[in-house]
């Protein structure tokens, strides 16, 4: 078993902080999800995971395996099988997307970068009929064109193709069709059952449709608030985060009284 935690981070983006002290964790073979109102942080923490330099750590770790990452460049992080798909992904349009694939995969080898194999394109383009994305994207530049929905499956597309240790998706439901939500989700299952571990961020509890959640964070302004299981999404969907955090103040208030 594998395991990435993030220990009591705090982290400024452009001279302001952000995180204010997040943990968390998950093994691989998990499905951990993470909520929060807009703003709460979690793309920060994601892009921080990736190892993004805008993202000035300023105190705090992020461990693989007991191991500190936080000083590791970004393809460090993705060659020891840290893979991130972004909420909104970057457009390489020079770059054709089966290049980018098969360069992946390579460099999660250790090997020099290649043109796409026949056999990388050949399981690519099984996984693209599943994800529901047309075959000619192979074709095309990273993102050239690329619809959200599109974006969003492609990035899926790369995290099973991969199988990396851990699979860190920042909203993977938003901006696709009932059929895309559908295909994601049973793409994480498959890719938690084979063994991944999957940290995801959602607004949303439809995704509870399609996975079973062995942990739920919630976040608000900067920090990790609640920790609970499905019915934590269940009770969001149903009240929204600030009636939400109201009742438990109150549940405390009168604890402690
Ligand atoms: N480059 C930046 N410079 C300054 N502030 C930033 C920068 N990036 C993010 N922030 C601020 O950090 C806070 C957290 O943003 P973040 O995108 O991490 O939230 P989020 O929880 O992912 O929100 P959402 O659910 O809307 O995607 C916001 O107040 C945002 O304006």
């Amino acid at each position: 078993m594998h395991k990435l935690e993030v220990r009591n981070l705090r982290v400024a983006v452009g001279g302001r902080e952000i995180l204010k002290g997040v943990s968390l964790s998950v093994a691989t073979g998990e499905v951990v999800v993470l909520m929060g109102p807009n703003g709460s942080g979690k793309s920060t923490l994601f892009q921080t995971i990736a190892g993004n330099p805008r993202y000035e750590v300023l105190d705090g770790d992020i461990l693989l395996d007991g191991e500190s990452i936080k000083e590791l460049p970004p393809e460090e992080r993705f060659a020891r099988g840290i893979f991130v798909g972004f909420q909104s992904p970057v457009a390489v349009p020079e770059v054709r997307f089966a290049f980018l694939l098969q360069a992946m995969i390579n460099i999660r080898a250790g090997k020099k970068l290649t043109d796409p194999n026949p056999q990388v394109l050949a399981q690519a383009q099984r996984l693209a009929a599943e994800l529901g994305l047309k075959p000619e994207v192979f074709n095309r530049g990273v993102g050239a064109g690329f619809s959200g929905g599109e974006f969003k499956r492609a990035e899926v597309l790369q995290a099973l193709l991969l199988s990396p240790k851990f699979t860190v998706l920042d909203e993977p439901d938003s901006g696709l069709d009932i059929d895309g939500i559908a295909a994601v989700g049973r793409a994480v299952t498959r890719l938690a059952a084979s063994g991944s571990g999957i940290l995801l961020s959602t607004h949303y509890a439809r995704v509870l449709k399609f996975i079973k959640p062995t942990r739920v964070y919630v976040m608000a302004e900067g920090r990790v608030v609640l920790e609970g299981d499905e019915n934590v999404i269940r009770k969001i969907e149903e009240v929204g985060y600030q009636s939400y955090f109201n009742e438990i103040r109150q549940e405390l208030g009168s604890a402690g009284s």
